[in-house]
């Protein structure tokens, strides 16, 4: 079995939540409330400012320059492939580019990107990998699945565009070469290794589930403390 299989097996009853979820099935029917997704949108947008620095971390950590380039790659993709969509529905939405990039990152997302981080900061080349494969993997197999399942949701007005990236050949091209990566960095690894990058796979997943939760229920700090002390981002 090929480690990427046996990563995908531990955590599909996660992954079969998300695709569960009705945050999801909403993006999918094109139920999903407005407000949700602009919550979803703009909270996702500084994500993935923060999912941006692991590429960069991996690209340093790479021990040859095929990796370089293609975490280097997978750096460029994010900025301007998959941000400009953010930036598409944020116009849409009448959102500025600096108040997009000012929003106050929620509990749950910091949670999320400071233990990406973290793993970053402190980790392997191979456990980057680990802890970003269930974001780029898991996004691209909820864009398959909805446009497999409801061909329909590409063309939705509102919420097609989604579908469209995160379903796209250029999405799931780099995708799939993290889960190759990810197979070859498993090939004659002692368990105990195997194990760390298990656990780095499952805690992202779990995360991931957090985030469309976050989204969906616009969990977020309590009004009468976020109200106050705002400050630039300080990082
Ligand atoms: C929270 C989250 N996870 C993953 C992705 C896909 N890069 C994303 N846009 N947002």
């Amino acid at each position: 079995m090929r480690f990427s299989e046996r990563l995908h097996e531990k955590v599909k009853p996660i992954w079969e939540q998300k695709h569960a979820h009705p945050f999801v099935r909403g993006l999918g029917d094109g139920t999903l409330n407005r407000e949700a997704f602009e919550f979803y949108m703009k909270q996702d947008y500084v994500y993935l400012v923060d999912y941006t620095k692991m590429f960069a971390l991996g690209a340093a950590k790479a021990r040859d320059l095929d990796t370089a380039n293609w975490f280097s790659k997978l750096l460029h993709e994010t900025l301007h492939f998959e941000m400009d969509l953010h930036r598409k529905y944020a116009a849409r939405f009448g959102i500025s580019n600096e108040e997009l990039e000012s929003t106050i990152r929620t509990p749950t997302n910091i949670a999320y990107t400071h233990y990406m981080l973290h793993v970053a900061y402190s980790g392997t080349i191979e456990e980057i990998a680990a802890a970003v494969l269930p974001c780029a993997w898991g996004y691209w197999e909820i864009g398959a699945r909805l446009a497999e399942t409801n061909p329909k949701s590409l063309e939705h007005e509102f919420y097609g565009d989604w579908v469209k990236t995160y379903s796209s050949k250029e999405f799931g091209d780099l995708a799939q070469w993290l889960i190759g990566f990810i197979d070859r960095a498993g090939e004659g690894k002692p368990e105990r290794d195997l194990a760390v990058l298990e656990e780095i796979f499952l805690n992202t997943s779990r995360f991931e589930y957090m985030f469309w939760d976050m989204a969906y229920h616009g969990h977020d700090w309590p009004a009468e403390i976020k109200a106050n002390g705002n400050v630039t981002q300080v990082r």
